[in-house]
């Protein structure tokens, strides 16, 4: 492709990245626009003031000197009111954009979310979690300086400094050209070169932040393995050295932007100069009063007020590019499993159905292999069936088809007839209570954990389910009984105990089919045996599903269905 064509793709996505951007922030364009407002308002008030002041501070000296009398009151007056206005404007400014940017900020991660929510878990299967959390996170962060620093101050400018240009214009038409080619330079030229030699570290700083908090949350969670095999050093080296090329790229920017403010100065000094070459000659020539001088050189420099936040605008603007389009590659991804609108009609607590599998085939992406195929079998309502099967034989990849979490290559799935993928996302979730195989327990209290399952359950409810699992001892020892925290992924209970709590939630919930993964996994084969007869016999009206390598519970249940391995 030639560089040309390159160079114009990559201009029209930038493009269509910002329209985007700027169409996520329209709720908020009333707030936004006040703020811009509210900006002017200042920088105009303050612009006026320094003028002003320098205008009445001469017209002062020379009244004195000439022993003439003048009339004070009136510029008095008009410098305490664009005293007062820029004080009240700054501190409205700071109200009114930070309260924008808040909005805007929780509005994105909202939007960012219900995104996310339809893709989980398969088409997140291939993003890493701390990734993800950078994103939701950091990223969103990242684009509420797209407002704050970019939006604000370019808008601001845009609209001050053609009025600057046309009061010098009254003055000296050479003043108002030299200044707007001041402005010019120092507001566009350069933050357009500042660009061009910070595009590459401040999207790479966007990016080198995003790999240091994912590296970090993995490394966090797998501490303790890098411990035990001493790879700790390793992880630490790797993180020494991403933050160095973290800290290359920030000092990189930091240079160009003391680069950019140096030669801001220069040019507002440059502009006192343009005054007194412009301004001067008149005033020998009688064509203006001498507090002109001082009233255009203050202005000329408060000016440049406008211009000082835009080369800080090119930088945000280029990382909040970098975030969106990381956010926008998440947020554009089609949902494996689409829902249907049958989906939005949900039973608040569904009878129990019939189940149906028919030729069932799951494959997941890029696998040659199916996880299983042809999977055909009958469950009554209430009735009980067992799926065994050797070890990668697909017995838990048939929760994911169940529940709708994966689609189905081939064959149907029916509820009392209705095929499931007509009720796609949680009215279909609302038939089956889960226990996976691998439990994920909240960092919550056990009534917590329990509750996500069925928020209205009494304590009752907890407690019978409890019983049910064996975990009424350990509940009556713990300290606040239900209410006792259990740590972050259940860390103050043993492997066996997590098992059980999940158990206990997939009791607690109403659904009317309950899916059991591996339940006696860590738990020993009498107390297996005896939580399977106390679920088995306590769940009448239930329909269960019971899938296992092992032998406890298989006579307990209606029906034995055997996967083999593909
Ligand atoms: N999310 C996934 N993405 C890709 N492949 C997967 C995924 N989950 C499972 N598999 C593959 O699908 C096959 C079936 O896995 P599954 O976990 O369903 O087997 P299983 O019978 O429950 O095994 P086990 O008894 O060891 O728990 C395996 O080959 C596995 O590698």
């Amino acid at each position: 492709m030639p560089l040309w064509y390159r160079a114009c793709l990559t201009r029209r996505r930038t493009v269509i990245d910002i329209l985007r951007l700027l169409r996520l922030m329209r709720p908020w364009a009333g707030w936004i626009l006040l703020g811009v407002f509210v900006s002017v308002l200042t920088l105009l008030a303050n612009v006026t003031l320094m003028a002003m002041s320098g205008w009445f501070i001469a017209s002062m000296a020379l009244a004195g000197l000439a022993g003439v009398s003048m009339n004070y009151f009136t510029p008095a007056a008009v410098i305490r009111a664009m005293a007062i206005t820029r004080t009240v404007g700054r501190y409205v400014e700071r109200l009114v954009t930070h309260e924008a940017t808040l909005r805007l900020v929780a509005h994105l991660r909202r939007w960012f979310y219900d995104r996310l929510e339809p893709l989980a878990p398969s088409g997140l299967q291939s993003e890493r979690s701390g990734d993800l959390f950078s994103r939701i996170g950091a990223d969103i962060s990242v684009l509420e300086n797209f407002y704050l620093r970019t939006l604000v101050p370019s808008l601001v400018a845009l609209i001050t400094l053609p009025l600057f240009v046309l009061f010098n214009a009254r003055y000296s038409p050479v003043l108002a050209f030299g200044m707007a080619c001041l402005y010019g330079m120092s507001g566009l030229i350069l933050p357009l070169a500042l660009r061009y030699f910070g595009k590459t570290a401040s999207q790479q700083l966007v990016l080198q932040q995003a790999h240091i908090r994912t590296d970090l949350v993995e490394g966090l969670q797998g501490m303790r393995e890098m411990l035990v095999y001493g790879r700790d050093c390793d992880f630490r080296h790797a993180l020494q050295e991403q933050s160095q090329d973290l800290s290359n790229s920030q000092k990189h920017l930091a240079n160009l932007q003391a680069a950019s403010q140096s030669t801001i100065t220069l040019a507002a000094n440059c502009a006192i100069f343009l005054v007194l070459l412009t301004i001067v000659p008149q005033i020998e020539a009688g064509l203006l009063s001498g507090p002109s001088l001082p009233m255009l050189g203050l202005f000329v420099l408060a000016s440049f007020e406008a211009i000082l936040p835009l080369p800080l605008a090119v930088q945000s603007l280029i990382a909040a590019q970098m975030a969106a389009r990381r956010l926008f590659a998440i947020a554009d991804k089609p949902p494996l499993v689409v829902e249907t609108s049958d989906a939005l009609e949900q039973l608040a607590s569904p009878s129990c159905p019939k189940l149906q599998l028919d030729a069932v085939t799951l494959r997941y992406p890029e696998q040659e292999k199916p996880a299983f195929s042809n999977l055909s079998l009958t469950l009554l309502a209430g009735k009980s069936v067992a799926i065994v099967g050797p070890s990668g034989s697909g017995k838990s990849s048939m929760i994911n088809a169940l529940t709708g979490f994966w689609p189905i290559e081939k064959g149907q799935i029916l509820l009392d007839g209705v095929p499931h993928n007509q009720m796609t996302g949680e009215p279909l979730r609302a038939y089956f209570a889960v226990a996976p195989q691998h439990p994920h327990i909240f960092n919550s209290t056990v009534r917590g954990n329990l509750l996500l399952a069925n928020e209205s359950a009494s304590d009752e409810d907890l407690y019978r389910v409890c019983a049910h699992v064996e975990l009424s001892d350990l509940i009556a020892s713990m300290p606040k009984g239900l209410d006792t925290f259990v740590g972050e992924a259940g860390e103050t209970l043993s492997g066996g105990q997590i098992k059980r709590l999940a158990l206990a939630r997939a009791l607690v919930s109403p659904a009317p089919i309950l899916i059991l993964d591996e339940p006696g996994e860590g738990l020993d084969p009498r107390m297996e045996r005896r939580i399977l007869e106390n679920i088995v016999m306590g769940e009448k009206g239930r329909s269960i599903i019971l899938i296992t390598h092992r032998k406890a519970g298989l006579n307990l249940v209606q029906a034995v269905h055997t996967l083999s391995a593909e």
